[in-house]
């Protein structure tokens, strides 16, 4: 395909230099080139394929990158990328060296705040507003907000924030809420049936007939007082964004650009806190997308846009993900009590088959992590068993509904965490790293790391049946391939084993006698590294409770340790097994693997472990320079 308008545009400038009447030409060639390129790549879809006219829109009217643009998630950013001097680079999406699927302040001064954890942009946005303020600067700050990522408390913190002034300072910030009636999922809650309302124009009728129901058959004097109140609501009803101190107008068709330019200049030129509410369609002009805007909210990869996505023929190992959605649905069989809860993850956590099973017990509460465990907190009170579907990532958001309202209770809540660890495309918005040290801090918070398909569904089973809270941490994707035990058998709580025993004896000349000790899937590199070094290997299994009988065994029997983890070092498995060892007074060097005290960005799974030294071959090379042949590790034999 050629985009030959779309060549001459290298960058808003470029944009605005175009007559008005070419912009319609521009922005089907922009629809065009990022179809073309995410069948390529892979990537989002569905929303980038929604907010091409307002992308073109914005940028003709605001000068970007003066005036500031703040896209909410940043999913829908590839429109935005393309005009704004990366068209050439969207080949490299999402893959190593190349740029990021969300918007980032070092790969783009257009990029003016990095997104990918939703509803974060209206506070940005006002910061930015009150900065330009404070400072005596005349520019203004978009948020471009989801009717998704609006079901998140922290956009109502923003605009609870956004529409007062401040010491007598009042921010110039414009929110676009583009609603699609989608999120991933269909969209939940009543914030959509009311957006459903405003769009319908039903809000309006609603309020016609509410008056006139009101005024009939009533007393003379009544009726004055009704009518003054009612025709006072009638007129110019207040929308829940007014109540917030907003100028409220529309809702206006988003793919229009005979609309959204002049409102958009008529909003950029008044002052003060703007709320524009834009229809759009998730997957606009590409009739798939249109049909099905959940299958193809993204791409895992290369497509026909002639064909769309097809299911490949040979099936695949089952992902973690499968894994647990099967073994919700199984538990669910057994125990009325489980309840299945996603902060408007359904897809993505695999609970699709739950919630058509189970609907009475499915809960998606929308884009609305602190909700969903504090909601969890509740059920549990009650004694149901609730499980949290949460990706690593995005339970970040809740960490204080973690300790405050779930552990510090004692409360009986299963965190199912999904996209534990690298997380590879998504880069370091999503990686799940942070989660083994964050949790397994907390008094009461039991943390698991299975190591395969099989042991998954057996650890999920055991933490289910645990009195309490526990995580049970995985990665996205398949495992190594494990048969899957139906039979589920909760494990001996708080116990390891030993999957392999070096052939050395300790003490004796050579390369000291190593234990690897590992925590979740890293056991199956850590034993390949091991099958080279001949060293033992530990399936750990537990961070907390850490089998400190096993630490203590084989600190007795080794000379020295190496643990292994997809997860940060600092804080994470490996310091566990530290402080257990310094707490039994035993003292042999330890070699913590794990990922390093920086974001490790976006790119293929298997590259970024190998650059993170957590393929086998990295674990044995770390191994081999820290310990090699050194004699002076070697203790002598009981008998010498
Ligand atoms: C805190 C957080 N939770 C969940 C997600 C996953 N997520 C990404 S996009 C999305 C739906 C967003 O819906 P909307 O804002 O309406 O954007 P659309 O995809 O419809 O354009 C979700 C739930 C996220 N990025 N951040
Ligand atoms: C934008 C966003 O946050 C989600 O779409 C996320 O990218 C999904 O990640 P998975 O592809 O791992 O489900
Ligand atoms: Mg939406």
């Amino acid at each position: 395909m050629s985009f030959p308008l779309l060549q001459t545009i290298d960058s808003p400038a470029d944009l605005r230099r175009l007559p008005r009447a070419q912009l319609k030409q521009l922005a089907d060639e922009l629809r065009a080139y990022v179809l073309e390129s995410v069948s390529k790549t892979g990537g989002h879809l569905g929303s980038n394929l929604g907010t091409v006219e307002l992308t073109v829109a914005l940028h003709y009217v605001f000068n970007t990158p003066e005036d500031r643009l703040v896209w909410d998630v940043g999913h829908q950013t590839y429109p935005h990328k393309v005009l704004t001097g990366r068209r050439d680079r969207m080949p490299g999406l999402r893959q190593l060296g190349g740029i990021s699927g969300f918007p980032r302040r070092d790969e783009s001064e257009y990029d003016t705040f990095g997104t990918g954890h939703s509803s974060t942009s209206i506070s940005a946005a006002h910061g930015m507003a009150m900065a330009a303020k404070i400072k005596g600067e005349d520019r203004k700050a978009v948020a471009i907000i989801g009717d998704g990522a609006m079901t998140a408390g922290m956009a109502f913190e923003a605009l609870n924030n956004a529409g007062v002034a401040h010491g007598g300072l009042m921010g110039d910030v414009l929110v676009i809420l583009n609603d699609n009636d989608m999120s991933i999922s269909p969209p939940v809650g009543a914030l959509n049936k009311y957006l459903a309302r405003l769009m319908s124009g039903s809000f309006y009728a609603a309020a016609r007939e509410g008056a006139k129901s009101v005024l009939k058959n009533t007393p003379l004097y009544e009726f004055a007082r009704r009518f003054e109140e009612h025709t006072k609501g009638m007129v110019v009803p207040g929308t829940i964004f007014e109540e917030f101190g907003f100028n409220y107008v529309g809702p206006i068709d988003g793919h229009d650009l005979d609309s959204l330019i002049p409102t958009l200049e008529n909003l950029r030129d008044r002052g003060g806190p703007q709320f524009l509410h834009v229809v759009t369609k998730k997957g606009a002009g590409y009739k798939l997308a249109e049909a099905d805007p959940v299958k193809y909210h993204a791409a895992s990869g290369k497509f026909d846009p002639a064909v769309g996505f097809v299911k490949s023929a040979t099936p695949a190992k089952p992902t973690f993900t499968q894994i647990f959605g099967e073994w919700l649905c199984d538990m669910a069989e057994q125990d009325p009590r489980l309840v299945g809860i996603t902060p408007a993850m359904r897809e993505g956590s695999g609970m699709v088959e739950f919630h058509k099973r189970f609907p009475t017990r499915y809960h998606d509460v929308g884009i609305a992590e602190q909700h969903s465990v504090t909601f969890a907190a509740g059920l549990a009170c009650e004694g149901l068993k609730p499980v949290v579907a949460i990706y690593s990532t995005f339970l970040q958001r809740a960490y204080d509904q973690l300790v405050h309202d779930v552990a510090l209770q004692n409360l009986d809540v299963l965190f199912a965490l999904d996209r534990a660890g690298l997380v590879g495309a998504d880069g370091a918005t999503h990686a799940g790293n942070y989660d083994i040290a964050f949790t397994r801090c907390i008094p009461l918070m039991s943390v698991l790391t299975p190591a395969d398909e099989n042991e998954c569904r057996q650890a999920l089973y055991t933490g289910y049946q645990h009195v309490g809270p526990v995580t049970v941490r995985y990665p996205r994707g398949a495992g190594v391939g494990t048969a899957i035990e139906k039979d589920m058998q909760a494990w001996p709580w708080g116990k390891g084993e030993i999957r392999r025993e070096s052939g050395k004896a300790q003490g004796r000349a050579g390369a000291p006698r190593i234990a690897i000790l590992a925590f979740g899937t890293v056991l199956y590199p850590a034993l390949q590294a091991a099958e080279q070094l001949d060293a033992t290997v530990a399936n750990m299994r537990f961070v907390k409770p850490l089998d400190v009988d096993l630490v203590r065994q084989l600190a007795e029997s080794h000379d020295a340790f190496v643990t292994v983890e997809e997860g940060c070092i600092m804080g994470g498995a490996g310091s566990a097994v530290m402080e257990a060892l310094q707490a039994m007074g035993l003292n042999l060097p330890v070699l913590q693997l794990g990922l390093p005290d920086q974001f490790v960005e976006h790119g293929d799974p298997a590259k970024l472990m190998a650059q993170c030294g957590l393929d086998a071959a990295g674990i044995a090379q770390s191994i081999l320079q820290r310990f090699g042949a050194r004699p002076e590790l070697l203790r002598p034999a009981a008998n010498e």
